[in-house]
């Protein structure tokens, strides 16, 4: 099952084209990293996906239905924006209040232990709390929901490095418990691969590549070896980049096969190498000899 198929999907603002074209899925049950370079697309996708904003090309569908189109899809969604907004003038037990009025599936008893945990008094107004605050009681709200999909914008942009892993653990413990689905952009890589089982890089509004982080790691391979010319390469070997000395050729490759070579030194990436390879290889063609001296 899917809880988001996106086909062609575009936002054009007057003449500012924020998505165009954009085709993907990504399937229910899994904690999904959405990562790629400032202005991919990554916020207008999750907008439109929680209803937020009306796509101008291609067709969505989020958890069965069109996103915002009633109470029930909303009751499915939760979505944390990226400035995560608060009403200023509402003290936290108000939010809290208001959560448990306007979701079907309010979980207080996880709203207020959490506002504890998190060291918060329930009687301040929001719009005196600091960022990472606000942030934290954002986040809070979305998790209570006890939404089918949770949709974060890169929710723990503003947190401390211990509130971070906090938050981290607790959106875990949510997805383990409730069967929660999470589709969350970061540009934090090392925190995605802490929590992530699933992987989307867009740039440009495209996919460049997705799937499950495990499978990803095992399939790329950085080898380096004598120069030589990338169309010698067996068919089945993608190359997503690749540079050139004098004497030396190195290549990202990705293929399901065993690298047979003896030629070749194979080494392993790390989610944050292979994430950087996609994003500053926007074509991932099979380029042409470069020597770089
Ligand atoms: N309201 C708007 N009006 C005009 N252009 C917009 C608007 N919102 C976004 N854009 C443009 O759309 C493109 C995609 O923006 P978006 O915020 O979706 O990117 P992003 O991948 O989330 O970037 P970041 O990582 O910086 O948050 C950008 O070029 C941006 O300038």
């Amino acid at each position: 099952m899917s809880v988001l198929i996106a086909q062609g999907l575009g936002k054009t603002y007057k003449r500012k084209q924020a998505l165009t074209g954009c085709t993907l899925e990504i399937e229910a049950g899994h904690v999904t990293g959405l990562v790629g370079p400032n202005g991919a697309g990554k916020s207008t996708l999750l907008n439109i996906a929680a209803g937020m904003l009306e796509p101008t090309t291609g067709t969505i569908e989020v958890c069965g239905g069109v996103p915002g189109s009633g109470p029930e899809q909303l009751a499915k969604v939760g979505y944390v924006a990226q400035n995560t907004p608060v009403y200023s003038a509402l003290s936290i037990e108000e939010h809290l209040r208001l959560g448990a009025h306007l979701n079907p599936r309010w979980d207080a008893s996880l709203a207020e232990k959490r506002v504890e945990r998190l060291g918060l008094d329930p009687k301040q107004h929001a719009g005196k709390l600091s960022g990472g605050q606000r942030a934290q009681l954002a986040l809070t709200l979305g998790i209570a929901k006890r939404p089918e999909l949770l949709l974060l914008d890169e929710p723990v942009a503003a947190l401390d490095p211990l509130a971070r892993r906090e938050f981290l653990q607790d959106l875990m413990e949510a997805v383990a418990e409730h069967g929660l689905s999470v589709v969350m952009s970061s540009h934090l890589v090392n925190d995605l691969e802490r929590v992530c089982d699933h992987l989307v890089v867009l740039v440009a509004s495209q996919v460049r590549v997705i799937g499950e982080v495990e499978t990803l790691l095992a399939t790329h391979h950085r080898l380096s070896g004598p120069r030589r010319d990338l169309d010698t390469l067996p068919a089945d070997q993608h190359v997503v980049s690749a540079t050139h000395t004098d004497r030396q050729t190195t290549v990202l490759v990705r293929t399901e096969a065993p690298i047979l070579d003896p030629t070749w030194t194979v080494g392993q990436l790390g989610l944050e190498d292979l994430v950087l390879e996609y994003m500053s290889n926007p074509t991932a063609a099979r380029p042409a000899l470069e020597v770089l001296r």
